[in-house]
């Protein structure tokens, strides 16, 4: 019988009457649902890291020394929407080097990135050590590639870079407002855009809900190799957006710019929320052998990259 408009429709119409000496057995029933759920998907299952490490050890940004101060405040000043579509415009224009991905990994080892509060050790070794943490965890191998390459992008630096502010450090949208949950936020004072009529305004050019493809994050090593593995590889769209956005904190840790999302950005901050801890806390874990190491990554990548010789 269809409800009437007066009576109250219930979600759950097999449970009306339900006592209330039940309720115990359905909140297992759920936490038993809630577990095998987490089973078919071991990508969104915790980290082991949530045990182990005092999170407040990193990213400590205040007590940061000048060469991380001074590299966010250059970055801040310097990316504006005129210059992000002009890095956009030379991307598209050239390829800049055709090497396999661990060519590309051997080549960024000499990069020593300004903007990292957390990591003397070299790229290689980060790179390594984040997905060897996601191998240790049991995630999908999907995952373990994703991890061993996402930044990669910070190749850029070799490729006609202006500096390091334009391929490396957090990123944040540009033609909108600024928001306050960016690190150091009062730096973005000096930014041009920052009194624009537009850009500097709430919303700017986009529109609430545009959806995170349609917003243009500051142009850096994320952004790049989202283009490049987009392009060139078989990972998945959780993949690629892990890569996207896994340094726009200000998104997937502080909580800003939910406004601009779409729905299916929500199931991609979920992937980018799974994939963070392996980036940042492994930082502090053993120095990994990259000798030893090479051959079980070799036919990882092989098995994403069916072009071995990749186009950068
Ligand atoms: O300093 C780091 C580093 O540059 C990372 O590669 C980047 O992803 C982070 O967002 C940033 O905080
Ligand atoms: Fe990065
Ligand atoms: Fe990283």
């Amino acid at each position: 019988m269809a409800p009437s408009a007066l009576e109250p429709v219930s979600f759950y119409p097999e449970r009306d009457g339900l006592a209330l000496e039940n309720l115990s057995d359905d909140i297992d029933a759920v936490n038993v649902l809630k577990a095998t759920l987490k089973k078919e998907n071991p990508m969104l299952s915790k980290s082991s890291f949530d045990a182990e490490k005092d999170k407040t050890q990193f990213r400590q940004y205040e007590a940061a020394c000048d060469r991380v101060k001074n590299f966010y405040r250059e970055q801040h000043e310097k990316q504006t929407v005129a210059y992000n579509l002009k890095a956009r415009n030379d991307f598209r224009a050239q390829t800049r080097a055709e090497m396999t991905v661990w060519e590309a990994m051997e080549k960024l080892n000499t990069l020593i990135d300004e903007s990292d509060p957390d990591t003397s050790l070299s790229q290689i070794e980060h790179l390594l050590q984040t997905a060897e943490a996601m191998r240790k965890d049991g995630k999908p191998r999907w995952m373990q590639l994703t991890g061993l390459i996402h930044d990669l992008g910070k190749l850029l630096f070799f490729y006609g870079a202006e500096g390091q502010w334009d391929v490396v450090g957090d990123t944040f949208p540009v033609g909108c407002g600024f928001d306050k949950r960016i690190i150091y936020p009062d730096t973005f004072a000096g930014n041009p855009d920052h009194d624009h009529p537009i850009y500097g305004t709430k919303f700017g050019i986009y529109s609430p809900g545009c959806g995170m493809d349609n917003v243009m994050l500051s142009w850096g090593h994320d952004e790049y190799l989202y283009h490049i593995a987009k392009a060139q590889s078989t990972l998945p769209k959780e993949a690629l957006a892990m890569i996207r956005y896994h340094s726009f904190y200000p998104w997937h840790s502080a909580g800003a710019y939910y406004e601009l999302m779409d729905e299916h950005d929500h199931a991609m901050l979920e992937a980018v929320k799974a994939f963070n801890p392996y980036d940042l806390y492994s930082k502090s874990d053993d120095v990994p052998s990259v000798e030893v190491l090479k051959p079980y990554y070799l036919e990882l990548i092989d098995e994403f990259f069916p072009n071995k010789v990749v186009k950068w």
